[in-house]
């Protein structure tokens, strides 16, 4: 079995952060592993509170995992604020794993700052250039472009100035463009278009975090980038058709479908 860690915030409500990157390692048989950065107040409707981790114990937790277990790949998600963004830096600059999937989370679908203002420079400088594959959506591409992006002309230009930025791949996520749900993948050379139809639900909590860890999970278990990016958009696009409508707000995806599916616990 491949052990992944995801680096993240703790969402209260399980649809997103910690909570849906340890569900989407179990539903692709991988061992997950985690480092809180994070601890958020949450729910379909909200952030409440936030209260970030330590430097010293974000680093604690680190060193333990990494001293001890071979970690096949890592997720990174919340990351809030500078010095906990220096801190897994220096982690991975000393730990080299093989395989770093960033998802540079900045604002939760409900509006609220998962990443301080003053650290959006940090992620840019210290974060790209050690990500395998960065999986920026529409808004976090514009911030760290500083392009405005409103076609698939301007996810492309998007993809180019962030492939510059340092990272191996980069996945710009189009979610949130009005038509079709289409990402593009771009290794440098060439952009590979990944559509799928929007599907028509509120309940898309946490969608970001389930891709990049199903693209953590599928590397460490031995795919190519781009092999991973496909399975793992299939995995979110069945993930998002049978989100669950739970709470008053944004509900989360569904990460056993097919193996519930699979195994007859779910038989309609
Ligand atoms: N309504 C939808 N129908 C189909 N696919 C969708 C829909 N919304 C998002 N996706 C897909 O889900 C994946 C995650 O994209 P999205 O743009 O939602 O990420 P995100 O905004 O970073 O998520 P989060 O806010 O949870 O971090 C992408 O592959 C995107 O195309
Ligand atoms: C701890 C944590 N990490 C990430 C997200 C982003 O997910 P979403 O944009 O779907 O709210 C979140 N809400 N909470």
């Amino acid at each position: 079995m491949k052990n992944v860690l995801t680096i993240a915030g703790s969402d209260s409500s399980g649809g997103a952060g910690i909570q849906a990157d340890l569900k989407t390692f179990s539903a692709h048989g991988v061992f997950g592993m985690s480092v809180i950065t994070a601890v958020t107040a949450q729910n379909t409707q909200g952030v409440f509170a936030v209260e970030d981790i330590s430097p010293e114990l974000i680093a604690k937790q680190i060193e333990s995992i990494f001293e001890d277990i071979r970690v096949h790949a890592v997720k990174i998600g919340m990351v809030s604020k500078i010095e906990t963004i220096k801190t897994i830096a220096e982690g991975l600059k000393k730990y080299k794993p093989d395989n770093v999937v960033l998802d540079p989370v900045m604002v939760s679908k409900s509006g609220y700052h998962l990443l301080k203002p003053e650290a959006k420079e940090a992620l840019i400088n210290k974060l790209l250039p050690l990500a395998t594959i960065v999986t920026p959506n529409i808004h976090e591409a514009e911030v760290i472009t500083g392009i405005k992006i409103n076609s698939l002309k301007d996810m492309e230009k998007a993809a180019y100035l962030i492939k510059n930025m340092g990272p191996k791949y980069v996945l710009v996520k189009g979610g949130h463009l009005e038509e079709n749900a289409t990402d593009l993948l771009f290794d440098g050379n060439n952009i590979e278009t990944l559509t799928t139809k929007k599907i028509n639900t509120k309940n898309t909590h946490g969608t970001g975090c389930t891709l990049s860890s199903a693209i953590a999970s599928n590397l460490a278990n031995g795919y190519s980038i781009h092999e991973a990016v496909k399975l793992s958009k299939e995995y979110i696009t069945t993930a998002i058709e049978n989100s669950l409508d739970i709470g008053k707000g944004v509900g989360p995806t569904h990460h056993f479908y097919t193996l519930y599916k699979r195994s007859g616990v779910i038989n309609e």
